[in-house]
């Protein structure tokens, strides 16, 4: 017998090193995951938003939410950020409970929430120093980073104007550079795309895989199928509330395309009913 059979066979003997080896495994399994929802749930009022979520996200992909509109997405990534409080359940963001310990939370996550507030008086520079100094930045931490940041989102030639002079598109980038800053572990991002013309999707979504490709999370809502179906390996859909479908990819669609897959589950009505009064074609 080799020594280090013989180590395995001793080992497998006692208790104590069982229970280490269990232990161990215990933590690589914790360790391989982002973020964990169990139970999560939202209510406003008689309004249920958000039903008993559990979902777990591995660390290094790239994870899509998908429902139709007031599914409870945005909900939900609130819930995430922690940004809203749930009525009940749990947010574990990379083993660290969200709503035991928000600060140190929220440092490990960069969001781009639903409705982005931003100083609109400052410029594009001033906005990312300022929300690089927030996180707790150097000087020459905040200059370096935001030099890089308005690079790689494409953001020179608009960098020195004020942000009240912003198209919805421009606002968007710059929020996602923000994002960023104070490099995080996980982005949790509503809508990321919404209002982002092709080449700056583009350019968004190199920045994204480059982030997962260091190990970096993202988990995000987005009401395109084709962006969902091209960058996220793990899907999940809500509908009402629920957590109705998740898998990868491929499990998730089957044979057919995301957004077939994504009708059917919806149900949606095929034609507008009703309106057959909308129609100019005989006039
Ligand atoms: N602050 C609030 N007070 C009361 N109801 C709310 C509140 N925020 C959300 N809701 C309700 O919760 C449900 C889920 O809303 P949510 O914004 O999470 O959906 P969504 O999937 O992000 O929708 P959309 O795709 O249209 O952005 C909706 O019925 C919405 O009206």
């Amino acid at each position: 017998m080799s020594t280090e059979a013989e180590s395995q066979q001793v080992d497998a003997a006692d208790p104590a090193a069982t229970e280490v080896a269990a232990k161990d495994d215990i933590e690589a399994t914790t360790d391989d995951v982002a973020l964990r929802l169990d139970g999560l749930t939202k209510r406003f009022g008689r309004t249920t938003a958000v039903k008993d979520i559990t979902y777990t996200v591995e660390r290094g992909s790239f994870s899509g939410i998908v429902g139709p509109n007031g599914a409870g997405k945005t909900t939900t990534l609130s819930m995430i950020s922690g940004l809203l409080p749930p009525s009940s359940g749990s947010v574990e963001v990379l083993g660290d409970d969200v709503w035991r310990d928000r600060q140190g939370a929220q440092k490990r996550i960069g969001t781009l929430p639903d409705r982005l507030r931003m100083f609109e008086q400052l410029t594009g520079a001033q906005y990312l120093s300022y929300v690089g100094s927030i996180r707790g930045l150097s000087k020459s931490e905040v200059l370096e980073r935001t030099e890089n940041l308005v690079d790689a989102f494409d953001l020179r030639d608009n960098v020195n104007r004020l942000v009240v002079d912003y198209s919805s598109g421009l606002r968007k980038k710059l929020g996602l550079a923000a994002t960023l800053i104070h490099n995080p572990e996980l982005l949790v991002l509503d809508e990321p795309l919404d209002a982002i013309d092709p080449v700056s999707a583009g350019t968004i979504v190199e920045v994204l895989e480059t982030f997962t490709s260091r190990g970096g999370t993202v988990l995000l809502s987005s009401h395109s199928m084709d962006f969902v179906q091209r960058v996220c390996d793990h899907i999940a859909v809500i509908v009402d509330g629920e957590l109705i479908a998740e898998g990868d990819l491929d499990e998730v669609r089957g044979e057919l395309t995301l957004e077939e897959r994504f009708r059917r589950i919806v149900r949606g009505p095929e034609e507008s009913e009703g309106l057959d009064w909308l129609d100019i074609s005989f006039r």
